[in-house]
């Protein structure tokens, strides 16, 4: 893994949403989907996913649901019911309830909150099957009340007719009935515009590859998104005491996943920087996925040597990362200077992928430096709210005049004499007015 002084690093600020190649290929997907609805949507399944189907068999059926308990050890359904427990435990506190404030004037001021009627949630399924990737788009959706939740995820990983048996079982037991078999671009297209099969959503929310990524970047607007949670990332902020096997093992628990995932040791000890170095090149000799994982580290991977470590908190605001792990010797009282991080793992048994299956936050996270300025999936994602106003009359008469001064001095008299309509009637606008 290479090692690189601080100052040799690349620290640009802009966001990199893919190569050209890639914004043209998402943007062409799309664009497909939406003009020719399932037709193209098929053509792209049997393109990129090797799948051949016909619409009839776009959904899963429940019968394909209830047979893939068959191909699932009891030890993962134990598993997933106990990962989906403290997710949703974790996610009960983030819930809202609607509000309402009565004024001493007797005005009622308030913000209701509502559901998302229908939300489309995708689940990654190209590389590896993310059956933990339901709970986490599911649960908070739950929580949130949402009535509606379409499940996609690509028919490409093996198992029941290209369906992984691990994600059918995840949905049955996380509640979800209307499942698809389409991922990729395609897959976002079809839950945002809609197709003859699938109904549209309100909100898609999901991690995935770069083409899931960008093809949601291209239909907000018609629908809302979570965010931008494309390839992987983990950043390790490590002093001399970290342990180099701890280190090494979770920058490559992320590498795995893609070869554009990145993984990032900043450390201001060269010592723990060769080490890791070196561990990391034995660790990959001995993963099953050591081909996208060697291409991530090649590609994307670095250790950063800082001057010091308040300079490595520095970078890791700049690179703001999905994942940060503060394995320093008192990461508590570091915590406070990390300003930009969609996820932060304290100290040594905070591995990463206690985070990924099992803590109960989300790891549905943004990623390519958009944890500045969003924020992991949480119950807020789906949710609405509208603001509600119950005017007394006599808050009326008190303000009147205020309101009518604004919208006189924005030049917007049609909005002064709606107030003063009133006004007049109540004898007020001309004391009001000073008139
Ligand atoms: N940020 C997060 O919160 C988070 C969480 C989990 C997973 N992830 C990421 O999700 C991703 C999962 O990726 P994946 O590929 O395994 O599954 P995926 O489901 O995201 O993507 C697979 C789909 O990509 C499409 N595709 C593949 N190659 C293409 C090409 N050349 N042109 C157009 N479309 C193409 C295909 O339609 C395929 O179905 C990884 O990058 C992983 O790091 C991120
Ligand atoms: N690390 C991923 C988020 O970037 C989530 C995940 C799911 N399964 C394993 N890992
Ligand atoms: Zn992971």
């Amino acid at each position: 893994m290479k090692i690189v002084p601080v100052q040799d690093f690349d620290l640009r600020r802009e966001v990199d949403y893919g190569t050209p190649e890639q914004n043209a290929r998402a943007k062409q997907i799309v664009s497909d989907v939406k003009t020719e609805g399932d037709t193209a949507l098929l053509r792209y399944t049997r393109e990129l996913d090797r799948t051949e189907l016909t619409a009839d068999m776009l959904r899963v059926t429940k019968s394909e649901l209830d047979a893939a308990y068959g191909q699932v050890e009891e030890s993962f359904i134990a598993a997933i019911s106990s990962a989906a427990e403290n997710i949703r435990s974790f996610h009960m506190r983030e819930k809202r309830n609607s509000w309402m404030d009565l004024q001493p004037d007797g005005s009622i001021l308030g913000q209701i909150i509502r559901p998302l009627k229908r939300v489309g949630v995708y689940v990654p399924g190209g590389k590896a099957a993310y059956p933990s990737s339901v709970l986490m788009n599911v649960i908070p959706a739950q929580v949130a009340g949402v009535p509606e939740i379409v499940m996609v995820t690509p028919p490409a990983t093996g198992g029941m007719d290209g369906i992984n048996p691990y994600i059918l079982v995840a949905a049955a037991e996380a509640g979800v009935h209307e499942i698809y078999r389409v991922g990729g671009a395609q897959a976002i297209a079809a839950l945002a515009y809609g197709t003859e099969t699938i109904a549209p959503v309100d909100k898609i929310c999901g991690p995935g590859n770069i083409y899931v990524a960008l093809a949601k970047r291209e239909v907000y607007g018609a629908v809302d998104i979570d965010s931008i949670a494309g390839p992987s990332e983990i950043v390790v902020l490590a002093d001399a005491s970290a342990d180099p096997e701890y280190v090494a093992a979770d920058l490559l628990s992320q590498a795995e996943h893609d070869e554009m995932a990145s993984a990032i040791l900043v450390t201001p000890s060269h010592d723990l920087a060769e080490r890791v170095s070196a561990e990391v090149e034995r660790q990959l000799e001995l993963l099953p996925r050591r081909d996208i994982a060697s291409a991530s580290i090649q590609n994307y991977g670095a250790i950063i040597v800082t001057e010091s470590l308040k300079e490595g908190i520095s970078v890791v605001n700049r690179l703001a990362p999905e994942h940060l792990e503060l394995m320093v010797a008192d990461p508590m009282a570091h915590v406070g200077l990390i300003e930009n991080a969609g996820a932060i793992f304290l100290g040594a048994y905070s591995s990463e992928p206690v985070g990924d299956y099992f803590a109960g936050p989300n790891h549905i996270i943004p990623t390519n430096g958009t944890a500045r300025f969003s924020s992991p999936v949480d119950v807020d994602d789906f949710i609405k709210k509208s603001s509600m106003i119950y005017y007394s009359k006599e808050a009326l008469l008190k303000n009147g005049a205020a309101i009518m001064e604004l919208a006189r001095g924005e030049g917007l008299e049609a909005h002064a004499r709606a107030i003063e309509v009133r006004l007049k009637r109540e004898g007020k606008a001309g004391e009001e007015n000073g008139n």
